[in-house]
C-alpha cells in the first residue's frame, strides 16, 4: 500500500527539495502521479536489460531511490554471474530500498550502496541504468559522469538514461510543460501543488534539452543513441557503446 503524496498540498514557505524521510514515505504515489508512463518506462528497462546484460558483468542502478529499476532488472535477468549494484545518495532512501528488495527473493545479487555517484567506483559493466537521476546532478559534473560510466562499459554494453527534457525553445518548451501540469492535474494534483512543487524542484532539479543529452552522449564516446520512449517532457535513451 503506498501512501498518498500530500508534501504541497497546504500553502507553505517552500524550501529547495530533497529526498528525505517525507519523501520516502510518498514516493511511489508521488513518482507515479507526476511521470506519465513511468511503469512502463521502468519495466522496459527491465526487459532492456535482459537483453544487454552481459555473463559475469555488473548492471548498476545509479540513484536507485527505492529499488523499482533494481527489481525489474532483477526479474529479467538469465545471465550467470550478474550482479546488480544500486547506489544512492539519500540514507532514508537507500533503508527503505533494502528493506523492499528483502521482500523479494531472488538469486541475483544485489549490493545497495549509500554513496555519491560522482565517487562512485563503476566498473566491469554491460547495463548502467539511470532512471531520473542525471537531472539532480551539477551540470557542469554531467560530462565527466557520463564519460566514467562508458569508460566502465563493456563493448556492446549499454546506458539506460531517462531524463525530464527542456524544451528546445520556450515555446515549445511551454507546451511541454502544460502538457504535463495537466497530467498532474489528472491525477489529482491541485494547483497550490504543482505550483509548489514546480518552485521546490526549480534550483535543484535542472533539465537538459534532448539536443544537449545526445551531443554529450556522442561527445563522451557512445556510438549510437535512440530514444524509445517520450510522453511531453519525460524521456528515456538506450545509448550503445
Ligand atoms: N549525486 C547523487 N548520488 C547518488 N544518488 C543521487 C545523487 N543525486 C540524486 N540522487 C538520487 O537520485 C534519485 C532520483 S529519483 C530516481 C528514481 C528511481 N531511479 C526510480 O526509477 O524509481 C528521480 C525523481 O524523483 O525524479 C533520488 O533517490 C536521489 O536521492
Ligand atoms: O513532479 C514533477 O513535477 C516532476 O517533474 C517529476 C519529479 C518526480 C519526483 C520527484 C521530483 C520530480
Amino acid at each position: 500500500m503506498s501512501v498518498k503524496d500530500s508534501i504541497y498540498a497546504a500553502e507553505q514557505q517552500v524550501k529547495d527539495f530533497t529526498f528525505d524521510a517525507n519523501v520516502v514515505e510518498v514516493f511511489p504515489d508521488m513518482i507515479e502521479r507526476s511521470v506519465p508512463g513511468y511503469a512502463t518506462i521502468v519495466s522496459t528497462l527491465g526487459k532492456l536489460a535482459g537483453k544487454y546484460a552481459q555473463p559475469h558483468t555488473r548492471l548498476y542502478d545509479l540513484g536507485c531511490s527505492l529499488g523499482a529499476v533494481t527489481l525489474s532488472m532483477r526479474r529479467n535477468l538469465t545471465q550467470s554471474g550478474c550482479e546488480i549494484v544500486a547506489i544512492d545518495n539519500s540514507q532514508a532512501m537507500v533503508e527503505r530500498c533494502r528493506m523492499h528488495l528483502q521482500g523479494f527473493r531472488s538469486a541475483v545479487p544485489v549490493d545497495v550502496q549509500l554513496g555519491d555517484i560522482l565517487d562512485a567506483k563503476l566498473e566491469n559493466a554491460s547495463v548502467v541504468a539511470m532512471n531520473f537521476t542525471m537531472q539532480f546532478i551539477p551540470p557542469e559534473q554531467r560530462h565527466a559522469l557520463l564519460s566514467r560510466i562508458f569508460n566502465a562499459l563493456k563493448p556492446g554494453g549499454v546506458l539506460l538514461l531517462s531524463e525530464k527534457l527542456k524544451g528546445e525553445n520556450a515555446d515549445v518548451d511551454e507546451l511541454l510543460v502544460d502538457l504535463h501540469h495537466d497530467f498532474k492535474r489528472a491525477n489529482g494534483y491541485s494547483e497550490l501543488e504543482i505550483s509548489q512543487k514546480r518552485t521546490a524542484i526549480e534550483n535543484v532539479m535542472r533539465t537538459d534539452t534532448l539536443s544537449t543529452h545526445i551531443k554529450r552522449l556522442q561527445d563522451v564516446g557512445f556510438s549510437q543513441t535512440q530514444v524509445w520512449y517520450q510522453c511531453f517532457n519525460f524521456c528515456s535513451m538506450v545509448a550503445i557503446k
